[in-house]
């Protein structure tokens, strides 16, 4: 067997309403003054208010730090670091989607250590040790509370990563009762976020894809591809919801440790420039991605079809299964009712170049893909999905 490594979160509580059990579950590991970072939007729907009263009723002093924006700036962590430092801070909680939970991470980090975020980017470049870390996805989603990873973006529109075992949590709360009022656009995006996080992870390249992740993508696949139209059509549906949590957590898992490809890589560019929320972004290039993929990888997507949608394990043959995945991962995505195409979103034909040559920084997920991905490649995958 090819050896590997496999790192998670120590710790994870999967339960509706447990946020508002969090004093109880984590106030202990999270010492006596905590910074809560969260997002404007989920501040004013008064989303985490349970969960800093549980913290309060323990004893812990609460600084709120609510200014995390999508696809989160630099500015925006040095800020959450500055708020923490001042009230000196013992423990850190993540409470949003993957943008809140990554900010909460690298502060965590910088708060805890003290050193320079320009040393700790790329992959073990952090340093430590970090302060106590909880993480509380309203998403379901990035996975980013089992992630060693946290994507920051710096000067105009560049992704860029920190990856380091060092900023996994000591805890993640997955409570599917946060996610009841998630609107549709963004329940279905993060939803697909998550599946694609399952397929590259199954199908990674790394030298560390391994068994484990292998079986957590399948399992997450199942319970995405179970849920995913239910979550969008029946908001409140409790039990779907959950599973989509539980579904998203295992994909982060898979990808925490085999790491993904050629669809994030391509995705980040469209991000980056046109402000697409990231699951949308992945949801655009997909169909595209795995096509171009195929050649190599028609066996991987054949073995996993039948995880995501059952009926497709009738379809006969290897390169039929294959085909008929990547259908219906599109139908999937126009039921929804997520946009199908890059002009849909804004971007212009004549930006399509400037994107391939962005997609070229993104090495470090591009030598995971099945196959090849050059600048002239990516191009052509951004033409077919324009
Ligand atoms: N660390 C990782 O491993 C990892 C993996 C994938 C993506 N990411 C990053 O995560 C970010 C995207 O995260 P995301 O897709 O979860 O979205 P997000 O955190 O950017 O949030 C998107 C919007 O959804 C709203 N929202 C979130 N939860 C809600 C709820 N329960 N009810 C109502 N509104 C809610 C927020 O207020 C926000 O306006 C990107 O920055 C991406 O780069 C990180
Ligand atoms: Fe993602």
């Amino acid at each position: 067997m090819t050896p590997f490594i496999f790192n998670t979160t120590a710790s994870i509580v999967c339960e509706p309403g447990a946020a508002r059990r969090l004093g109880a579950i984590a106030a202990g590991r999270l010492g006596d003054r905590v910074l809560f970072v969260t997002d404007p939007g989920l501040s004013a729907l008064g989303l985490g208010a349970p969960a800093i009263a549980a913290l309060e009723t323990e004893g812990v002093s609460v600084t709120l730090f609510d200014a995390v924006e999508a696809d989160p700036k630099r500015a925006t962590l040095e800020r959450a670091v500055e708020a923490g430092r001042t009230a000196g801070v013992t423990g850190v909680v993540g409470f949003g989607g993957g943008s809140s939970l990554d900010v909460a991470k690298l502060a965590a980090l910088l708060l805890g250590s003290n050193e320079d975020l320009d040393d700790a980017w790329g992959v073990d470049n952090a340093a430590g040790p970090r302060l106590p870390l909880v993480l509380i996805p309203t998403t379901a989603g990035t996975g980013s509370e089992v992630t060693p990873v946290s994507i920051i973006t710096v000067g105009d529109n560049e992704k860029r990563g920190v990856s380091s075992p060092l900023i996994l949590p000591d805890i993640a709360i997955l409570d599917a009762e946060l996610t009841l009022g998630l609107p549709a656009a963004i329940t279905a995006a993060t939803g697909i976020d998550a599946m694609v996080h399952a397929i590259e992870a199954y199908a990674s390249k790394s030298p560390n894809n391994n068994p484990l992740s292998r079986m957590l993508a399948r399992q997450a696949l199942q319970l995405l591809g179970a849920h995913i139209e239910t979550v969008v059509t029946d908001p409140a549906d409790l039990g779907a919801r959950q599973a989509m949590l539980l579904g998203s957590m295992l994909a982060g898992q898979a990808f925490a440790n085999s790491p993904v490809a050629a669809v994030h890589a391509l995705a980040y560019p469209i991000g980056g420039r046109f402000h697409v929320p990231h699951g949308l972004s992945n949801a655009l290039v997909l169909p595209h991605v795995l096509r171009f993929n195929a050649p190599e990888a028609a066996h991987l997507y054949a073995e996993i079809a039948a995880d995501a949608f059952p009926v497709l394990a009738e379809e006969p043959g290897t390169q039929g299964r294959c085909a008929a995945f990547i259908a219906a991962l599109s139908d999937l995505s126009q039921r929804l009712g997520l946009p199908q195409r890059l002009r849909d979103v804004g971007v212009g034909e004549a930006d399509l170049p400037a994107m391939a040559a962005d997609a070229m920084l993104q090495q470090r997920l591009l030598v995971n893909n099945p196959r090849t991905v050059g600048e002239a490649d990516a191009l052509a995958i951004y033409r077919a999905a324009w």
